[in-house]
């Protein structure tokens, strides 16, 4: 449990100048609510004043959530969060985004224009918010005072971000990721769950599903899997956070399962993506795809889990709930930005680098499928495993230009 000192308690109720946004427009009834139920709750942080002046109890019963990771996710995860903590009395409304600050082609700071305009004017442009998201550049600050941390940043980026969060948490936190990928050290690979458990020494859970950003944040419908470890009641508490009409969610204890299918799937829509880019036509498309993903992706996929099981020392005891991971794979078929860039990549014959075209198309946004190949290609390379996965190790053969994208095509073939 987290004490307040008198500058954190102060925050409770009258945020620091970079947090402001949210209470400037929007005095929620809650805070007054707050107040009054302070003397009643079981958790009491030390008297603290308020921006009232008061000295008063500051109650701490209720959760607080900050959302590590501004991209196309990322704000999307804060929108439907939002819009939740508004309405469940268990969590405080306020919820924290944390901003990888940049400056904008008009010079104003994105973290400032998002806390002006409710918008991710980069990243998710056009998608109100919610005035209870304040966006804060400061990373510390960010996550000081959360109990309940999403993570949702491209996954490259989540060793450099757990080594400053390392003892600047509360100690009673806990995390979810909802990021696909993983890190390959020399002692083997580490799912970015574990990366997250392992370096902060807190609970993770994941959040996967067939989930393109942009059209849940225009509210149209899909759904997602929590996966958990032991703890059912952090499951169930994530699960109500996330819910919405249009976002169906549930949980499953099965981290490794799901966060793996998520990530796997990435290389997955890199090879549709090729094979959409060369135009081989529906006939070809759909044998690659449904040979792939009937027969060798999936194949691929149960195989890999297997291994990659194995590999990351888990232990399958509660049973591998393939339906559970495996209901992303169809989603690579029309997928979203890795299967985009790799028709580019295709329909270029591998002349322009994944770099070159991520840089163009995705303005900023990160593909996760290249380098997720890379890694997995290095984890069967070591096992040595690679020809027992012709679709990975071809996909990443493909990226790197060792082979050329018609490969694709070709290494069911032979
Ligand atoms: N976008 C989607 O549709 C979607 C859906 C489901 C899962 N995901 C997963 O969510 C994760 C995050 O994806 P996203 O779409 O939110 O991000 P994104 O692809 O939009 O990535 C851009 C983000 O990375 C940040 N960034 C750039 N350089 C950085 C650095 N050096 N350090 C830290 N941050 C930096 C940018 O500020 C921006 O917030 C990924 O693992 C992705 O696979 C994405
Ligand atoms: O747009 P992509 O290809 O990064 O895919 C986004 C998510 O992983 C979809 O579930």
């Amino acid at each position: 449990m987290t004490h307040f000192g008198s500058h954190e308690a102060t925050c409770l109720f009258s945020p620091p100048q970079s947090t402001s946004a949210f209470h400037h427009h929007h005095h929620h009834p809650s805070l007054s609510l707050s107040l009054s139920l302070s003397l009643s709750l079981f958790r009491m942080a030390p008297s603290a004043e308020t921006e009232y002046g008061d000295n008063v109890e500051v109650p701490d019963n209720k959760s607080r959530v900050t959302v590590v990771g501004s991209g196309n996710w990322g704000s999307v995860a804060a929108k439907l969060i939002a819009s939740n903590t508004l309405k469940l009395s268990s969590f405080h409304d306020e919820v924290r985004m944390w901003v990888f600050e940049e400056v904008l082609p008009s010079g104003e700071k994105l973290s400032e224009v998002i806390n002006q305009t409710n918008e991710n004017v980069k990243y998710l442009p056009g998608i109100k918010l919610g005035r209870n998201v304040v966006a804060v550049p400061d990373l510390e600050h960010a996550v000081r005072d959360a109990n309940m941390l999403v993570f949702v940043t491209p996954h490259q980026f989540m060793e450099g971000i757990c080594s400053r969060l390392v003892k600047k948490i509360r100690e009673d936190a806990e995390a979810i990721s909802l990021i696909k990928g993983m890190e390959v050290k020399m002692e083997g690979p580490c799912m970015i769950s574990t990366l997250i458990t392992e370096q902060l020494g807190i609970n993770c859970c994941v959040l996967m599903g067939a989930n393109i950003a942009n059209e849940i944040a225009v509210e149209k419908f899909s759904e997602a899997t929590v996966g958990y470890r032991e703890n059912k009641e952090i499951a169930e508490k994530w699960v109500r956070l996330f819910s919405t009409p249009y976002f169906m969610v549930s949980a499953c204890q099965d981290v490794e399962g799901v966060e793996l299918c998520g990530t796997l799937k990435n290389v997955v829509a890199i090879a549709a993506g090729f094979v959409d880019g060369l135009e081989m036509g529906n006939n070809t498309k759909a044998r690659q795809l449904f040979l792939d993903t009937t027969m060798l992706s999936t194949f691929n996929f149960c195989l890999a889990f297997d291994c990659l099981y194995d590999v990351l020392g888990c232990n399958n005891e509660n049973g591998f709930k393939r339906n559970e991971g495996l209901f992303q794979a169809p989603f690579f078929i029309v997928g979203g930005r890795n299967r985009k860039c790799a028709d580019a990549f295709a329909r270029n014959g591998g002349k322009r680098s994944f770099d070159e075209l991520e840089a163009e198309m995705l303005q900023g946004q990160k593909l996760q499928g290249v380098s997720t190949a890379k890694e997995v290609y290095e984890v069967l390379r070591h096992r040595g495993w690679l020809e027992l996965f012709p679709l990975f190790t071809t996909v990443h053969e493909i990226c790197i230009g060792r082979l050329p994208p018609t490969a694709i095509v070709e290494y069911s073939q032979s």
